[in-house]
């Protein structure tokens, strides 16, 4: 899978493509069946998969679930071939029809999409599934488009739904709508170093404007880039009011682990939520509640989580 942007294109003008649109914010089931169509739709042809996304998401002001090196973290269990990284400005004022012969088939080399049934696009998102599958007829672009993907009560699946759940701290029915844990990813930062003197190290990351769940402890998998293990670990989410008191941070704990990550890229997948954050008066009582955070979580993974397969939605 190749990430590309409009600076290097030049592979798609030598064959033909197939384009697969949205957002995709967080890759959740109705995204995942309609990447897994487009892949459908490539087999046994001569037509490679792009994944069709923006840098940043068409609606600015929301919070994302997922931010594009996540996203792409997301992707690279599908068979894509490559996942286009738009620039919104470049786009939102092109009326539909200028966004099929400027977009679709004269940058991206392309003569055949597909979208969700929602799908809207151009100034004013004044283009929907209809005027597009028009447009393609009129310029020879075979156009398809999937019926909504919907959960166990015939709700549709969208981002929107997820981000609430989240935010909500509903994590499993985020997951089940996301078919895969909500992840946090990137690179281990330097903290405080007082986890440490703790008897607790922490991998830090940046704690950035995005969608989380509530503050508190959670129970998570992490995994390290480059390394093929999965690790249990506790995650700390919020504002540290006992020892870093107004700092956001995002700090796990990887269980039964001790190199030193600094610089190195994580995913942390999670799980459950264990515990509140609480401001003691002493270290002493926060070290015994860490503990105990910790104490609770290893014997979860032992009941439950353990090292078997099925709970693990990656
Ligand atoms: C499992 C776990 C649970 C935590 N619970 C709390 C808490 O209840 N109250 C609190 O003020 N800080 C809590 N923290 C945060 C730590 O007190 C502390 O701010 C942090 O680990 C210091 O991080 P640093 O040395 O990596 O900068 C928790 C951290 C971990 C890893
Ligand atoms: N439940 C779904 N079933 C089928 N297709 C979907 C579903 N959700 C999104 N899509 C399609 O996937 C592509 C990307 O969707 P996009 O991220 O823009 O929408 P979304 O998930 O509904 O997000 P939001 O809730 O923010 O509108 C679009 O073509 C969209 O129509």
């Amino acid at each position: 899978m190749k990430i590309i942007d409009k600076n290097n294109i030049s592979e798609l003008k030598k064959q033909k493509n197939i384009i697969i649109l949205g957002n995709f914010d967080g890759i959740h089931l109705g995204h995942q069946e309609l990447i897994k169509r487009g892949i459908e739709c490539s087999e046994d042809t001569e037509y490679k998969t792009v994944l069709y996304t923006f840098k940043t998401h068409t609606n600015q002001n929301i919070k994302l679930l997922t931010n594009n090196e996540e996203k792409i973290l997301l992707l690279k269990k599908f068979n894509l071939d490559y996942v286009y990284f738009e620039e919104f400005d470049e786009v939102k004022n092109l009326s539909p029809e200028e966004f099929i012969q400027k977009i679709i088939i004269d940058r991206l080399h392309s003569d055949k999409v597909i979208c969700g049934f929602d799908f809207t696009f151009s100034k004013n998102k004044s283009g929907n599934t209809d005027l597009l599958k028009k447009l393609g007829q009129e310029k020879n672009v075979k156009v398809v488009v999937i019926d909504s993907v919907k959960d166990e009560s015939g709700e549709v699946i969208s981002s929107t739904r997820v981000r609430k759940y989240i935010e909500d701290g509903n994590l499993s029915e985020a997951t089940k709508l996301l078919g895969h844990y909500p992840i946090i990813a990137g690179e281990v930062v330097h903290g405080k170093k007082m986890a440490r003197q703790m008897g607790f190290p922490t991998a830090n990351l940046i704690f950035e404007n995005k969608v989380y769940p509530p503050f508190g402890v959670y129970g998570v998998y992490v995994k390290i880039e480059g390394d093929n293990n999965i690790y249990n670990g506790v995650m700390n989410l919020g504002k540290n009011p006992t020892l870093k008191p107004g700092e956001l941070s995002v700090e796990v704990h990887i269980l039964n682990f001790d190199k030193f990550i600094y610089g190195e890229k994580i995913i942390i997948y999670v799980l459950e939520k264990i515990s509140d954050e609480i401001k003691f008066n002493g270290i002493d009582q926060l070290v015994e509640k860490i503990g105990n955070d910790v104490k609770y979580w290893k014997k979860k993974v032992k009941d439950e989580y353990g090292n078997t397969d099925k709970t693990r939605k990656f």
